[in-house]
């Protein structure tokens, strides 16, 4: 069972949460649990990294420690009371830690990706003492650990490491024997290398850490549990009616979450389809409601576009030239230069008259992928680099939309009718995914003009 940053944001939630492991650890469930750092402490222990780097100034190291050790102090006292002296004592030892690295982080004016990844961690560190305590206190045994101590084994690639296989047998022999009389609080979002360096999975990684923890422990299910009742038909914060999927699939899941479906993370898919483990999106503030079940299983026939979901903070980039046109190779001299300078490609388009190459990029690597790829047109390989923040990724989503005519019509014939323009458009051969770009202000309109075209807020006997 995950629980995310809001379910862990304050003592009233965690009461809620040692509430619902009281409730099945009492039904005879074995379970272990992973947990994100409270609301908001991810971002401030990134911000407070770059300012410990680049601030001239004394930058305000101890007032931040000050203010995160109240904020996990005040949770701990509330569900925990008679641990606070012993717990607390953890918590200073680990919070005198982190003031040190940020110190010496300022000293040297040098945020190296290991350091910034072991200063991130720290949220994690700090919830898990608190949910774990706060478990005891219910009289249910416990013991907090971080993904080092529970297997978790990655790459280097800190900020975004991946889970290398050989964590599976890790931590299965490392969680698995405490589960009979212990229920595990494991830290979401941090893993470490072969040489016990720690790393990071990614923002929003500890549904990764779960779904990699339910493969190593061959568990039944793997529970997120969230602030929403489940996958919804489109993002709630963008439009109105949205509705709850009682199911989707592993597929859909992931493209799903790989276009904006923020409720999951697109590496968390793939650890639970490899075991065939259900994945099961709760919400932690309604625990009753049956929330969405992903499967193998695929349920196509009549409800064939299943949601709308949208990636913002991306840029448009447009390689342009009559000089591409049947040379071959260009394409690869221009991906293999972004792929070089860790740029992310997350969706292509070429013309046919092979005359234009479009794709969009996150918005921060904008800067980077245009430095590299002035080479080629400095080169003469190519005209013109133009690029466009302003615009949106939206994705049309559904297993069923492989091999049913028509759903492309549908969706730019509705666009068409709203007056929005669409200014590029990709479709993976999987068929899962329509996908195109929209100016920024009217990604809104868009989502709401397809969420309504498709029916999504209409129940359907077939989900
Ligand atoms: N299609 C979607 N289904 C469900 N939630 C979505 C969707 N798109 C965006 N969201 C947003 O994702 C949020 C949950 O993700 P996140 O904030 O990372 O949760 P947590 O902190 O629990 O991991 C929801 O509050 C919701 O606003
Ligand atoms: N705390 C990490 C990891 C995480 O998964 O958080 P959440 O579950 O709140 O999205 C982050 O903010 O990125």
């Amino acid at each position: 069972m995950k629980y995310g940053g809001t379910s862990v944001g304050d003592a009233e939630s965690i009461a809620r949460v040692v509430d619902i492991l009281a409730r099945y650890h009492a039904e005879g469930h074995e379970l272990a649990v992973v947990v994100s750092a409270m609301s908001g402490v991810t971002d401030r222990l990134h911000a407070i990294a770059a300012e410990a780097e680049s601030s001239v100034e004394e930058p305000q190291i101890a007032a931040f420690i000050q203010a995160l050790r109240a904020k996990h102090m005040k949770a701990l006292e509330a569900v925990a009371p008679s641990q606070v002296e012993m717990v607390g004592a953890v918590i200073d030892e680990r919070l005198w830690k982190l003031e040190h690295i940020l110190t010496a982080v300022h000293a040297l004016h040098e945020l190296t990706r290991r350091s910034k990844d072991y200063i991130v961690s720290y949220g994690e560190r700090l919830s898990s003492m608190i949910v774990s305590a706060a478990l005891r206190e219910r009289g249910i045994q416990s013991v907090a650990l971080d993904g080092c101590e529970a297997g978790l084994l990655t790459t280097d690639r800190h900020g975004d490491a991946l889970v290398l296989p050989s964590s599976d047998a890790r931590i299965n022999s490392r969680v698995l024997p405490l589960l009979m009389d212990t229920v595990p609080v494991i830290t979401g979002y941090m893993g470490c290398t072969p040489e016990g360096i720690v790393t990071t999975l990614g923002r929003s990684g500890s549904d990764y850490s779960a779904a990699v923890i339910g493969r190593g422990i061959d568990a039944d299910e793997v529970w997120i549990w969230t602030d929403v009742d489940g996958v919804l038909t489109s993002d709630p914060r963008a439009i109105r009616n949205v509705r709850v999927l009682p199911y989707v699939s592993y597929r859909e899941a992931m493209e799903l979450s790989y276009f904006g479906a923020k409720v999951l993370h697109p590496k968390s898919i793939e650890p639970a389809m490899e075991k065939n483990i259900i994945v099961r999106v709760k919400n932690t503030f309604n625990p009753d409601h049956p929330g969405t079940v992903v499967r193998r299983q695929e349920n196509k026939e009549k409800r064939v576009v299943k949601a709308v979901t949208h990636i913002d903070r991306v840029a448009l980039v447009n390689v342009n030239g009559v000089q591409m046109v049947g040379r071959p190779g260009t394409a690869k001299e221009i991906f293999s230069l972004l792929g070089d300078a860790g740029v992310n490609v997350m969706m292509i388009s070429q013309a046919s008259s092979q005359a234009n190459i479009s794709m969009i990029i996150e918005e921060a690597d904008l800067a980077v992928a245009k430095d590299v790829l002035s080479g080629p047109v400095k080169a003469g390989l190519v005209r013109e680099v133009t690029a466009d923040r302003n615009v949106v990724a939206v994705a049309v989503v559904g297993a069923g939309m492989a091999g049913t005519p028509g759903i492309s019509g549908r969706i730019f014939t509705a666009l068409g009718h709203a007056g929005i323009n669409v200014m590029m458009i990709s479709q993976g051969s999987s068929e899962v995914n329509v996908s195109f770009v929209v100016k920024q202000e009217e990604h809104h309109q868009a989502l709401q003009v397809l969420h309504d075209e498709f029916r999504l807020s209409e129940e359907c006997d077939d989900e």
